[in-house]
């Protein structure tokens, strides 16, 4: 039975062009049945029936998945390297790119915490928040702050960073460093509302790593894909200006700011602008019109596409000529 509807729900979504129907399809499943897509194979050898209320559920999930909304929304939950975040409208839903984007700031972070006992990392433009706890998470010993401008995204990214301060208090609960009864858990990110290109003044020299995964989409170039195109938040896709970066210039500045000397900038961008994101960030000037990084350097994905930029912040006598 589960094998006939997950046949009828392949064809449905197949049909409606979605990329990975298969997969879409057991996910679906699994979630229509409150249960995990190993479990979901496990019933499905078993050769167990699909009960007639999930089978409804499953059907009116297939439906919303065919007319092209977000697998993510469907579930409210998106995978980001080992963390689970809550997702839905007016967020940005986590790519795996920026997985690779969070781990050159987590291995810059985890080297500064090996050689200083501790290490500040701003996550800039952080939607959900997924950068920013990941970081948290993976190197204990640092200290986050991540920026989001608009509300509703805002708003996901604290209740991401709520649940997770959660789980981390009650993890420490365990070795005695938790909270008590009744406390509320420290966050384990400072989150801060606001345009990441003006905030966080008070630690300006002071950030070891600036991470930002911006907006960058040009204009003129909407996303084909109506998951993205009807789902993504207009303000977390589109970097303003003819080629898209006027946003993450502000973005650069400000990591220039932000950045002590010898400090780590790292940026996502889009594949066609990987020559573009070098030399803005090659432009970046200080107060006295000195240049800010020194030389950029383009990265891959694990595609072995150009997808971000990463600059070490001068220090003082580079830019004092
Ligand atoms: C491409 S999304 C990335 C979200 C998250 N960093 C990630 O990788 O999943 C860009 C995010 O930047 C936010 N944003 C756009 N302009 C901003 C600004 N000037 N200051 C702070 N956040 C901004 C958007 O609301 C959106 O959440």
């Amino acid at each position: 039975m589960s094998t006939q509807l997950l046949k009828w729900a392949y064809e449905e979504l197949a049909d409606a062009g979605v990329a990975s129907p298969q997969a879409d399809a057991e996910v679906l499943l699994a979630h229509a049945l409150g249960v995990d897509r190993s479990e979901l194979r496990r019933l499905m050898v078993l050769g167990r029936e699909v009960p007639d209320d999930a089978a409804a559920v499953f059907a009116g999930l297939v439906s919303r998945r065919a007319a092209r909304e977000p697998l993510q929304h469907l579930t409210g939950v998106a995978a980001f390297r080992h963390l689970e975040l809550a997702v839905g409208p007016g967020v940005f839903v986590p790519r795996p790119e920026t997985e690779e984007v969070a781990q050159v700031a987590i291995d810059e972070a985890a080297k500064v915490v090996g050689e200083r006992g501790s290490a500040v990392v701003v996550d800039l433009c952080t939607g959900t928040g997924a950068i920013a706890l990941a970081v948290a998470t993976e190197v204990p010993g640092t200290r986050v702050h991540a920026v989001e401008l608009d509300k509703d995204a805002h708003a996901w990214a604290e209740r991401n960073v709520d649940a997770l301060s959660a789980e981390v208090a009650s993890a420490r609960a365990g070795t005695k460093a938790g909270t008590g009864p009744g406390e509320t858990p420290e966050r384990i990110v400072r989150l801060v509302k606001g345009d990441a290109r003006t905030a966080l003044y008070g630690i300006d020299g002071l950030a070891d790593v600036v991470v930002s995964n911006p907006p960058y989409v040009p204009s003129d170039a909407v996303p084909v894909d109506p998951e993205v195109a009807e789902h993504d938040p207009a303000v977390a896709l589109y970097g303003l200006g003819p080629d898209g970066l006027e946003v993450p210039r502000g973005i650069t500045d400000a990591a220039a700011r932000l950045l002590r000397p010898g400090g780590l900038y790292v940026m996502e961008h889009a594949e066609v602008q990987a020559e573009a994101a070098r030399d803005m960030v090659l432009a970046a000037r200080d107060a006295d019109g000195l240049p800010v990084f020194g030389e950029p350097e383009t990265r891959k994905d694990l595609t072995g596409r150009h997808r971000m930029v990463v600059a070490r912040r001068l220090g003082p006598e580079r830019s004092a000529g």
